[in-house]
């Protein structure tokens, strides 16, 4: 199943330097994970915001949790989450 996923990004202002550096690298890894996996095939920066717009595929609203709930980003996070279904207009193949 596919889900449109918006995650603005609201770090604390008086995180440590140090603490902010190490859960931005462990969020990048786990995400570059799931990229490879197939399983987060659309990552966009929203221009101007600590946000992006995502696609993932997953198998299921469990597994959509799951993936977001592991994020190290996820304490800090507005999630929006929108289902997709295929449309009937559009041209394939
Ligand atoms: O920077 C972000 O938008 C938050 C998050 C999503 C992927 C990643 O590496 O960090």
């Amino acid at each position: 199943m596919l889900y449109h996923v918006r995650m603005d990004v609201r770090l604390p202002a008086d995180l440590d330097p140090g603490a902010r550096e190490e859960i931005v690298a462990r969020e990048k890894e786990y995400s570059r994970r799931l990229q490879r996996a197939g399983k987060w095939p659309q990552l966009w920066r929203i221009a101007g915001e600590y946000a992006n717009f995502s696609i993932l595929d997953v198998a299921d609203h469990d597994e959509l949790h799951a993936v977001l709930s592991g994020l190290p980003l996820f304490p800090y996070m507005d999630i929006q989450v929108t289902p997709l279904a295929a449309h009937p207009s559009k041209v394939t193949g």
